[in-house]
């Protein structure tokens, strides 16, 4: 799939849908024979000019501004045509058929097949080609997904930082950093007799401690605009009537769930993204967990675990006006006790006292009270919460970074710790150590593209959408 082609792809750039204008972008090789087809003339290159699209009888589709960015100069590298249109999602279709039959006209006619196949473009096809033919790297080519998938301003700040370059740009000094230590190892390992007097010379473990730290700064911003891009998911457990459905509309700011005094009210889980300083957080409201004779609860107390067992961080509501009671103490422990069972390791639990106005005392020290009618310690919640997902605001800003960035750079401190241990049973494992550096440039390189599975490369492009 990945094979480097360059047959012509058509397809229309702009949303579907009405627009004030919309295009229908070309990419290939030698573009001229089509262009004056539909332009009825030649174009000054990278030059916007005002001309009817021509039909096959000569007559005008629309009137719009064509432009011609020869090769090399484009932005997949080809030579790209576009016609800017009238927005119409008709006008556009038609513009689009008249370049596919265009291009048949050419290989008939003349009897040399310039633009033979000229087809539809996949999704992604035209930044993978701009990847392949060097004008983006892969970081890049997601930042331009992510950057139109962007729902908060912070995720596309940090998209359009990672776009011009920010976090491939770090990753190269990264790099950089990694070959001239693996140029003093491997030329150690040329001449073993200086070995270990060489490596102290140039002070290689100040270098790795160096790299390691510079590495850590990284990972940080990556780490933070990987949760920028995905979010977390907060799941509302708790006993029937704890007020998870009121906590839920109070973060929302909005009446999702179904509230009512009788317990068991919630059956299906209801879901809201909802942002904290910019940070997306999935919250789930959930069936009251307790056992129920009644089969549609049932279902619904499973699908409740179902969604505790997926959680990035679980909300466990203890209601207040309760809390004192024997059974009501025994039921929470019971399902901490379940919780403890199913959560991964690592997921946390926090415990939040609802109905706050209404308790008849102080809530426990631990844990947040608040009330989903009053509003009371809501924004604490929300403040815990983005403490919870790991946020930290980072001066510079963050670029936009993938889970696949954010594990490819833990592979990268990986190699990088096993290459400190090599280093200082130096006189052992000097081969060792080459190997753990050349491991961890070859993390390094996965997130630029330069090494990597080409099956990698064919589910990040087809995840764009038609048109890109
Ligand atoms: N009309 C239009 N707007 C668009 C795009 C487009 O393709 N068409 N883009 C695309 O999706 C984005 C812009 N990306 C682009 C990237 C490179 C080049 C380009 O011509 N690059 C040349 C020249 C660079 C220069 O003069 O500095 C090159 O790389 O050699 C054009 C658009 C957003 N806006
Ligand atoms: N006084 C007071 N009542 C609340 C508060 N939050 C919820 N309630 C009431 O508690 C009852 C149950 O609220 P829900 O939000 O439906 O509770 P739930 O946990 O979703 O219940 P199930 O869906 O049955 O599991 C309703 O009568 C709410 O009005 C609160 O902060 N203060
Ligand atoms: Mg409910």
């Amino acid at each position: 799939m990945l094979a480097r082609t360059t047959d012509p792809i058509v397809a229309i750039a702009t949303a579907s849908g009405r627009g004030a204008v919309g295009i229908v972008r070309v990419s290939g090789a030698r573009l001229a024979p089509l262009i004056a087809a539909v332009c009825g003339r030649s174009l000054k290159p990278r030059e916007a000019t005002y001309l009817p699209f021509r039909d096959a009888g000569g007559g005008a589709i629309d009137h719009g501004l064509a432009i011609h960015f020869p090769a090399p100069h484009s932005y997949t590298g080809e030579d790209v045509l576009e016609l800017q249109a009238h927005g119409g999602p008709v006008v556009l279709q038609l513009l689009l058929a008249r370049c596919l039959e265009a291009a048949a006209e050419d290989d008939s006619t003349n009897g040399r097949p310039r633009l033979a196949g000229l087809r539809v473009a996949e999704p992604g096809e035209f930044s993978q080609r701009a990847f392949l033919n060097g004008k983006i790297d892969l970081a890049q080519a997601e930042a331009i997904a992510d950057l139109i998938d962007a729902s908060t301003e912070a995720a596309a700040r940090s998209a359009g930082r990672s776009l011009s370059g920010a976090f491939s740009q770090e990753i190269h000094t990264l790099r950089d950093a990694l070959i001239h230590l693996r140029m003093l190892v491997e030329a150690t390992l040329d001449f073993p007799e200086e070995e270990i007097d060489f490596l102290q010379k140039a002070d290689a473990e100040g270098q790795l401690a160096a790299l390691q730290a510079q590495l850590g700064a990284v990972q940080l911003r990556a780490r933070q605009g990987a949760l920028l891009r995905e979010g977390i998911k907060v799941v509302i457990a708790g006993q029937p009537n704890a007020g998870k459905s009121s906590l839920l509309n109070a973060l929302a700011g909005a009446e999702l769930a179904i509230v009512s005094p009788i317990p068991g009210t919630t059956r299906d889980v209801v879901s809201q993204t909802i942002q904290i300083h910019g940070v997306p957080l999935h919250v789930v409201d959930t069936a009251g967990l307790r056992d129920s004779t009644d089969l549609v609860e049932q279902i619904g107390v499973a699908r409740a675990w179902g969604q505790i067992e997926g959680a990035d961080a679980v909300l466990f509501l203890h209601d207040l006006t309760r809390v004192a009671g024997a059974d009501y103490a025994q039921a929470d422990s019971e399902i901490l006790r379940l919780l403890s069972e199913k959560l991964p390791a690592g997921v946390p639990v926090l415990d939040v006292w609802s109905k706050q106005d209404a308790a008849p005392s102080a809530a426990p020290a631990t844990g947040i009270s608040l009330s989903a009618r009053t509003g009371f310690g809501i924004e604490a919640l929300r403040q815990r919460l983005l403490e919870v997902a790991g946020w930290q605001a980072v001066p510079e800003g963050v670029y936009l970074a993938r889970a696949r960035h954010v594990q490819a750079l833990s592979r990268v401190e990986e190699h990088l710790a096993m290459a400190a241990e090599h280093l200082a049973a130096r006189a052992q494992s000097l081969d060792l150590l080459a190997e753990e550096l050349r491991l961890a440039q070859n993390a390094l390189n996965e997130i630029t593209g330069e090494f990597g599975a080409d099956d990698l490369l064919g589910v990040i492009f087809s995840r764009f959408c038609i048109g890109k």
